[in-house]
């Protein structure tokens, strides 16, 4: 019998802005440190889709912009259908100045390059296509600039963030996820105030992503994604309070509960809070590459000078002549040295 895979367009636009993606060599060092290190089978192309790696889609080695980036982070961006996830990306404002797109996102449609709320959007399942007849691929990137406390240096630096929008009817399919989560370096979780359901479906997504980056539960589906992986979680449509269905309050306890120290709400219709959830990831990305790299180092140190301690049947990092490094206790080295620190809102810092 032969298989057959039927791929919804949305599917189609996701694989082949992965394809590109994964095309494309980052020529950023912070960025690659936290990839995996073996190239990843790539899926099946889908079989209605035309995929053109030209290199009219690749980057080019210099870019013309006044402030070359310091580097660049890819961020997955998920959440239920209808909750806003173009929309958010729709209000960013993509690099019109620079060329050729990375992904198959067409500068040249109103909709991306103006930066603004679309009148009417259109389901990501419905192919939209520009003016210049390239498909819509639900990928942008966005310049940030992060100040020096977040990027642990003395200068404010230029980021420039790859989003992916992950389509909504493959929330739950796990495979596609995995492959997601291992391109990517965080993920922006989004669910509409007006939906409970969205909600739900939210916190059981960020709820999968912890457990698939856990540390502290190796698995053979996990051992090789001992990375800190930044989640933040999104309320969107907060202007839409008369049919708000998710409180404020809610969104803040369930990302406490879960661990999420990043929780926002924001407005794709007015715009207010989309630029913070790009700062936010930005910083968070940054702030998880260098406790991985402190880890791995102090781990690499314990090695060299014995400082393990067996704790069941696994070794465990111990903090030399200190308490808080301790191994057995839940949370290990590497969760602490990130998810040590505050919750950021809407209002600011919780
Ligand atoms: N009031 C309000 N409506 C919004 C906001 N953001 C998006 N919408 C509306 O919500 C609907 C769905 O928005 P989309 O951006 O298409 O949602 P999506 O998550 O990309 O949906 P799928 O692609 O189908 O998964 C559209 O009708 C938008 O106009 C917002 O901040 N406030």
């Amino acid at each position: 019998m032969v298989a057959s895979f039927v791929w919804t367009a949305e599917e189609a636009k996701y694989l082949k802005a992965v394809l590109r993606w994964q095309d494309a060599p980052s020529s950023d060092d912070d960025a690659t440190a936290t990839r995996p290190r073996e190239p990843r089978r790539r899926p099946p192309p889908p079989p209605q889709a035309t995929i053109q790696l030209s290199s009219q889609n690749r980057r080019q080695p210099q870019e013309k912009e006044d402030h070359p980036p310091s580097g660049e982070l890819r961020v997955l961006v998920l959440g239920a259908k209808g909750a806003g996830k173009s929309s958010l990306l729709s209000r960013v404002r993509p690099l019109s100045h620079l060329s050729p797109p990375i992904c198959s996102l067409s500068y040249t449609d109103l909709k991306f390059s103006q930066g603004t709320f679309p009148p009417a959007t259109q389901p990501t399942t419905a192919t939209t296509t520009s003016p210049s007849g390239e498909s819509h691929s639900g990928s942008c990137r966005h310049p940030i600039f992060l100040l020096p406390s977040t990027t642990g240096d003395s200068k404010k630096k230029k980021y420039i963030i790859h989003a992916l929008e992950f389509p909504s009817n493959q929330s739950s399919s796990n495979p596609l996820l995995e492959q997601a989560l291992a391109i990517t370096e965080a993920a922006v979780v989004v669910y509409d105030t007006a939906s409970a359901d969205s909600f739900r479906l939210a916190k059981g997504v960020v709820e999968f992503i912890l457990e698939h980056f856990n540390p502290l539960t190796p698995s053979p589906n996990n051992s090789a994604n001992r990375r800190v992986y930044p989640v933040v979680l999104v309320g969107n449509k907060f202007d839409n309070d008369k049919e708000r269905e998710v409180s404020e309050d809610e969104g803040r306890e369930a990302a406490g509960k879960m661990g999420v120290r990043c929780m926002m709400e924001v407005s794709a219709r007015t715009g207010e809070g989309v630029q913070g959830v790009f700062e936010t990831i930005g910083a968070e990305v940054l702030a998880a590459k260098r406790a991985t790299t402190t880890a791995r180092e102090v781990g690499r140190e314990m090695v060299q000078g014995g400082g393990y301690e067996k704790a069941g049947n696994r070794p465990q990092l111990v903090r030399q002549g200190g308490s808080a490094g301790g191994s057995n206790k839940k949370g290990g080295l590497l969760r602490r040295m990130f998810w040590g620190r505050k919750l950021h809102t809407r209002q600011g810092v919780a």
